[in-house]
């Protein structure tokens, strides 16, 4: 199927892999061409990486690349689409003017995803005609290795929209779960929970970073402990959906003051080099 992905960024590009590796004819959109390349590079990588590791063939990995393309032009990327996947940063007036721009320049019944983390699903299909074929399609970072996509029903989604979308992923090797437009939908509301908890206990005292994360790990065989998981996804991220969680759902999402402290002060974990812990290229560089 023709599809396109929208934004070429930390999950459009991942999101671009996965659909072309299932066979989609996908083109990925971007601002710019320097941001679409950086894309379709970081794709190209990816699969080396696979290739290198024995998870890819060489076939695959070209018939891949020959199933991806990169463009700038947003009628060109969603003219003849069947499937329209939108990963632009975490903004509601944005995403709400792209897909205003897509449903005007996309055939009628092309369905629509958003990659949302936390947005109302609902209000962003209010933006497009023919809402019933909008849904949303949460993946997880980075995309091409993490299984679960997670589906939300707006409002306004079809039965028919909700089965086509799981079928696909399906196809595409994800394991999908099913939940309904509330805010922060499953993930990311329980996964703010326990990350914003695990920073008040640094701030009472209770024990360091290191020693919650490890207890966490050792003791409910968490992958990664909430406190570097929150330096992972951003700490600047996870301020701000538990702005708008407090918002939606009350008090007990207030954001506590040591967060908000280290994003103050331009500590937002991995992307910065100094969260909970210090990282570089990536990696922990503080020892236990
Ligand atoms: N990063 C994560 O771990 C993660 C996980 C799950 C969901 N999400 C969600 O995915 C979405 C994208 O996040 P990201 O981390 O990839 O952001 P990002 O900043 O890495 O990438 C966003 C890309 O969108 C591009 N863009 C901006 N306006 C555009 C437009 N009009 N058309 C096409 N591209 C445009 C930007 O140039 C950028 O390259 C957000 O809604 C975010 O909440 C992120």
């Amino acid at each position: 199927m023709q599809t396109a992905v929208l934004g070429a960024g930390s999950m459009g590009h991942g999101i671009a892999q996965v659909l072309a590796m299932a066979g989609h004819d996908v083109t990925m959109r971007d601002v710019d061409d320097e941001r679409v390349a950086d894309g379709v590079d970081t794709v190209r990588s990816n699969l080396q990486k696979g290739v290198e590791l024995g998870k890819v063939s060489e076939a695959e990995r070209d018939a891949t690349l020959g199933r991806l393309t990169g463009e700038t032009d947003l009628d060109a990327a969603v003219g003849d689409a069947g499937l329209v996947v939108e990963a632009v940063p975490e903004s509601m007036d944005l995403k709400q003017s792209v897909f205003e721009e897509v449903d005007a320049a996309a055939p009628g019944d092309c369905l629509l995803a958003t990659n949302t983390s936390s947005l109302s699903v609902t209000e962003l299909a209010s933006s497009v005609s023919n809402p019933e074929r909008f849904v949303g399609a949460h993946f997880f970072n980075p995309p091409h290795l993490m299984d679960l996509v997670e589906v939300i029903r707006a409002e306004q989604t079809a039965d028919e929209t909700e089965t086509r979308l799981v079928e696909m992923l399906e196809d595409a090797g994800k394991t999908c779960v099913v939940v309904e437009d509330f805010p922060g939908f499953a993930t990311s509301r329980l996964g703010v929970a326990i990350g914003a908890e695990a920073i008040r206990m640094v701030e009472q005292g209770v024990a360091d970073p290191a020693a919650i994360d490890r207890a966490m790990v050792e003791g409910y065989n968490f992958p990664v402990g909430p406190l570097e998981l929150t330096d992972r996804v951003g700490l600047d991220v996870r301020l701000h959906i538990l702005q708008y969680l407090r918002e939606e759902l009350g008090e007990r999402f207030r954001p506590p003051a040591l967060l908000k402290r280290k994003v103050r002060a331009g500590k937002l974990g991995v992307k910065s080099g100094e969260g909970f812990y210090r990282w570089e290229d990536g990696g922990r560089v503080d020892t236990e």
